[in-house]
């Protein structure tokens, strides 16, 4: 298969939501094509890797943290903000494996995640409208008509920013005995004309690898299993993962797994709830049940951020408590029905931003982030990230919640 016949549609494949209008459809053409002859940024062997220790998580034997920014900016592709990240992950996943007693597998939100599904198409200030910020690959994020233009060029910039974040994961300070750990990286597969010029066959095996990360998920937005975004999934080799809202239904999931894991490897498919804190107890049984029935191997991952976001003061926040609650819902119903509680997903960051409200036991802020405190580093470009300090507290409680593993390793 050659690159080019990824941008074939497939036949009663319904067209990619959540595209840019490019303005000039030839500089795409020629972004695409500077695209496909660049290095991918990742090969089928690490993939392969997170593929098997995924099949862990799925088998109940190792616990899955992914985390990141939500929306990764080109100009902070920087040692500061990328082993500020990473560190923070390191750190947590240690502090989660102590407990659990279990291998944590540690995926960033790095190197890729460049692209945004956004609710609106554009966004109105005093009554002046442009396009939605789409990520750095497609716009920028300051509020004028220019940034605001989608510029396909974008994406060789988010390249070469990815490229950096690979060689500083890789050239980490840190990593000295004590944290040495593997860390991978993911992103939503959200913009056709960067996946799929990326997209390379494995020599050894003639199956496509997405060179863009090591694991891709889709959206809460672009997960129809007939539409283009599950469709490319399908055909890739990389593990891969679906986000799942609240309005989700057992047939939709089990659809989903059809399409993605119709060999029901273990590893290979990763559902990511995100429910919210209010939901995740009424319509996780369900959902979970269904799957378990069908004997579909799957890794249940929960995201506590994205059904819990709430403006205040005009901003986009979240509750470290609503945080951690949904994470307490999320293992509760897994306790119950004796799956496995297989991994958290969060969006953080190792700086010091003020962007989620509370958390605060031995914080920077004593009483945590008050809503008075947003404006001082509010740096998020989409959605809000927990700090540093939120980010460890939240491991600590998660590690109090324990999850002993479904079947005993070794
Ligand atoms: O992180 C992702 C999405 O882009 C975000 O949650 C959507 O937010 P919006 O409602 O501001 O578009
Ligand atoms: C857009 C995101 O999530 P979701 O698709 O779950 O809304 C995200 O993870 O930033
Ligand atoms: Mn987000």
């Amino acid at each position: 298969m050659s690159v080019s016949q990824f941008s074939v549609p497939q036949a009663g494949v319904r067209p990619a939501e959540q595209q840019p209008q490019w303005p000039d459809p030839e500089e795409v053409t020629r972004v695409r094509q500077r695209l496909a002859g660049l290095p991918p940024l990742v090969g089928p062997d690490d993939c392969d890797r997170l593929a098997v220790l995924l099949g862990e998580v799925a088998r109940g034997r190792a616990f899955l943290l992914q985390g990141g920014d939500c929306a990764e900016m080109v100009e902070r592709a920087t040692p500061a903000a990328v082993h500020g990240t990473v560190e923070t992950l390191v750190r947590l996943a240690g502090t989660l494996e102590r407990a659990f007693g279990m291998p944590v597998v540690t995926v960033g939100r790095l190197a890729g995640q460049y692209a945004k599904p956004r609710s609106s198409p554009v966004e109105t200030v005093h009554g002046r409208t442009l396009p939605a910020y789409r990520g750095d690959a497609v716009n920028g994020a300051a509020f004028t008509p220019q940034e605001r233009t989608p510029d396909p060029r974008r994406m060789l910039r988010a390249y070469e920013a990815a490229a950096t974040t690979l060689r500083l994961v890789a050239d980490r300070p840190e990593a000295g005995p004590r944290t040495a750990r593997e860390v991978f990286v993911s992103h939503e597969a959200l913009l056709m004309d960067y996946e799929l010029p990326l997209t390379r066959r494995d020599a050894r095996t003639g199956r496509p690898y997405a060179g863009s990360g090591h694991l891709l998920w889709a959206g809460e937005r672009t997960r129809d299993p007939q539409g283009a975004h599950i469709a490319y999934l399908a055909r890739i080799g990389n593990p891969v993962a679906v986000k799942i809202g609240p309005g989700a239904r057992p047939d939709d999931l089990l659809r989903l797994a059809r399409v993605l894991n119709p060999a029901a490897v273990p590893g290979r498919l990763t559902f990511i709830v995100r429910t919210g804190a209010g939901t995740v107890r009424r319509v996780l049984p369900d959902l979970v049940g269904a799957v378990a029935d069908a004997g579909v191997p799957v890794a249940w991952v929960c995201d506590p951020m994205h059904g819990n976001t709430v403006r205040v003061n005009g901003r986009k926040t979240r509750h470290f408590d609503d945080v951690y609650e949904e994470i307490s819902g999320f293992f509760e119903v897994h306790r119950s029905l004796g799956t496995h509680p297989g991994g958290v997903h969060l969006e953080m960051t190792g700086a010091d931003v003020t962007e989620c409200l509370g958390g605060g036991s031995g914080a920077v802020w004593s009483a945590g982030v008050r809503p008075a405190d947003l404006p001082s580093r509010y740096e998020s470009a989409c959605d809000p990230r927990l700090n540093r300090t939120q980010a460890l507290e939240l491991g600590r409680l998660v590690a109090g919640l324990r999850t002993p593993p479904l079947v005993p390793a070794g």
